[in-house]
């Protein structure tokens, strides 16, 4: 499939400092993708660089696929773009956005009422300083969709929201996703974030692209597990592995066994485990968590099996 934006080897640098190492990111049109990475992994580098706030060292930003950079600048005319608010406190929200068409020399009177409409504030007159956060999120999508573009990009957009802000941000993002086509980058540190409204992922990592995954493949790869606490745990692998045909697992920090195979014979590893003459303290079974799917993939240095 076309892609509406793709990155191919981008590299960026400042002074010493790798902020992007070969980074080739795929969005496709009508995708919501979810840019997943921890502070200083390097997202806002790469939205600087799509956008042409930041010049990359090497590589190629295409935009329906038009990498010259004449076409490209006419392309991000048709990226919307949040990086933080910036509006003004003591102007209601239709007067920032007069001034936002301004900007973007959009002469429609209509544009402002459209997109107000869109994000459900144009009923609200009162200055942008009484906003809760909700409302300046809504109003930052606003501003964003101001001029009707294909993509719009968000830098950490649930930053700052709380349950209720996240989960009326995940519904716009969806409604405008489906009602008017939009395709969405959004990035986040957090997983569960935007574990519930990507449709696809891409993880970052010092700089690095681990992987690009399908929202459907993702979840099919949190699996069950069996998690086992005993009081000694090094004993308890040997015996594991000793007595049963093949044994996927790993230790982690709390001294906890986290087993990904022979997850229905709870039973019988209660049995090696007791009759090993070992104290057990837990054996439950678990579903893994896309958030500690996304820790396995880091600490496997993007390897784990998607
Ligand atoms: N203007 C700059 N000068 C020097 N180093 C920078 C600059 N901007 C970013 N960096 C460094 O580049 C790396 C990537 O930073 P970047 O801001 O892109 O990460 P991020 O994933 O967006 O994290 P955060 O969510 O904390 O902003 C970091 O090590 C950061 O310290």
């Amino acid at each position: 499939m076309e892609n509406l934006l793709a990155t191919r080897s981008v590299t960026k640098t400042y002074g010493k400092q790798n902020a992007l190492h070969d980074v080739s990111i795929h969005v496709r049109p009508g995708e919501v993708y979810g840019l997943i990475g921890k502070n200083g992994a390097g997202k806002s580098t790469l939205f600087k660089v799509i956008m042409g706030l930041a010049a990359q060292d090497n590589g190629e930003i295409s935009i329906y696929n038009q990498p010259s950079i004449e076409n490209l600048v006419g392309a991000q005319k048709n990226i919307g773009f949040m990086f933080g608010s910036q509006f003004f406190p003591y102007l209601n929200a239709r007067e920032n956005l007069v001034y936002t068409c301004k900007l973007k020399g959009i002469t429609d009177k209509t544009e402002v009422d459209r997109v107000l409409k869109l994000v459900e504030l144009d009923q609200v007159k009162k200055k942008v300083k009484t906003f809760s956060m909700g409302m300046k999120q809504r109003l930052n999508i606003a501003n964003a969709l101001v001029g009707k573009p294909d993509l719009i990009i968000m830098d950490e957009p649930i930053n700052g929201l709380d349950p209720q802000g996240i989960a009326s941000f995940r519904h716009l993002v969806q409604k405008l996703n489906r009602e008017q086509e939009i395709t969405f980058l959004l990035s986040s540190h957090i997983l569960g974030e935007l574990g519930l409204m990507a449709t696809r992922f891409g993880f970052i990592h010092d700089g690095e692209l681990l992987k690009e995954v399908d929202r459907e493949t993702l979840l099919g790869k949190t699996e069950d597990q069996v998690i086992i606490k005993v009081d000694n745990t090094e004993k308890a692998t040997y015996l594991l592995e000793d007595q049963l045909s093949s044994l996927d697992y790993v230790v982690n920090g709390d001294k906890e066994i986290v087993l990904s195979d022979h997850i229905d014979e709870t039973n019988k590893i209660a049995k090696i485990l007791v009759d090993g003459g070992l104290e057990l303290y837990k054996l439950t079974p678990h579903q893994q968590t896309l958030e500690e799917y996304y820790l396995s993939l880091v600490q496997e240095g993007g390897q784990a099996n998607v």
